[in-house]
C-alpha cells in the first residue's frame, strides 16, 4: 500500500473515543466509522466494546449490518473487543431474541460469561502475537469463547477459558486493551491493516 492505511472505528455506540487515541498512539491513521460511504473508505475496522445488543440494532437502523458483513467476508481485516468479539462470533449461545451479529470468526461466545461476582476485573494476559510480556486484561461484562471451529487460532485464555482469538484478517478480544495506555494490541492490529494493503 503506498499510502499509510486509514483505520476506522464504528462509532454507533460504545467506547469509541478510547480506541481512536489508542490507534493514533500506534501510529495508525484512524477516524469514526457510522455510514456505508465512511466503511468503503477505511482499510481496516476496529469494533469497540459497548452493549453488543444496542450495537446490532442500530447496526440494523443506520444500514450498516450488510455493508460490514460485506467487508468482513471480502477480507478487511477486522478487530473487536468485548461486544465487538461478540459482533464478529458467527454464533452467540444465549443471544436477546432480536440478536444479530455481523460474524466472520467461526466461534460461540457467551455472553457476560464471567458472572456477577466478577462483572469487571483486570488480570495479565499472555497473548500470542504480542511480545514484551502480559497485556493487562480489563473485563468489563466480558464475553468468552465457548467453542471455535478448525480455522480459528486461540491467541489467549484467561481462568481456562478462550478471550482472544484471529481468523484470517479477524481478530477479537475480551477484554479491552484500549483503557490500558498499553498499545501493543493496536500495534499489532495496525500492522495487520498494513500486511493486508
Ligand atoms: N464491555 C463490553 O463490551 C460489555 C459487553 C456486553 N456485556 C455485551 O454483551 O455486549
Amino acid at each position: 500500500m503506498g499510502r499509510e492505511p486509514m483505520i476506522g472505528v464504528l462509532a454507533l455506540q460504545g467506547d469509541v473515543r478510547e480506541h481512536l487515541t489508542a490507534l493514533a498512539a500506534a501510529g495508525a491513521a484512524a477516524g469514526p466509522v457510522r455510514r456505508p460511504e465512511e466503511l468503503a473508505g477505511v482499510d481496516g475496522l476496529v469494533i469497540p466494546g459497548g452493549e453488543s445488543t444496542t450495537m446490532s440494532k442500530l447496526a440494523h437502523l443506520f444500514g450498516m449490518m450488510e455493508p460490514l458483513r460485506e467487508r468482513v467476508r471480502a477480507g478487511m481485516p477486522v478487530y473487536g473487543t468485548c461486544a465487538g468479539l461478540i459482533m464478529l462470533a458467527d454464533k452467540i449461545l444465549d443471544p436477546r431474541s432480536d440478536q444479530e451479529t455481523i460474524g466472520g470468526i467461526d466461534m460461540i461466545v457467551r455472553r457476560n460469561a464471567f458472572g456477577r461476582q466478577n462483572e469487571s476485573f483486570e488480570a495479565a494476559v499472555e497473548l500470542t502475537g504480542v511480545d514484551g510480556g502480559p497485556v493487562e486484561g480489563v473485563f468489563i461484562r466480558a464475553p468468552w469463547v465457548e467453542s471455535t471451529g478448525a480455522d480459528v487460532r486461540i491467541l489467549a485464555q484467561h481462568g481456562g477459558h478462550v478471550v482472544a482469538v484471529r481468523q484470517g484478517n479477524a481478530l477479537a478480544t475480551s477484554f479491552h486493551p484500549e483503557l490500558t495506555g498499553d498499545h501493543r494490541v493496536h500495534r499489532l492490529f495496525t500492522e495487520m491493516v498494513r500486511d493486508a494493503g
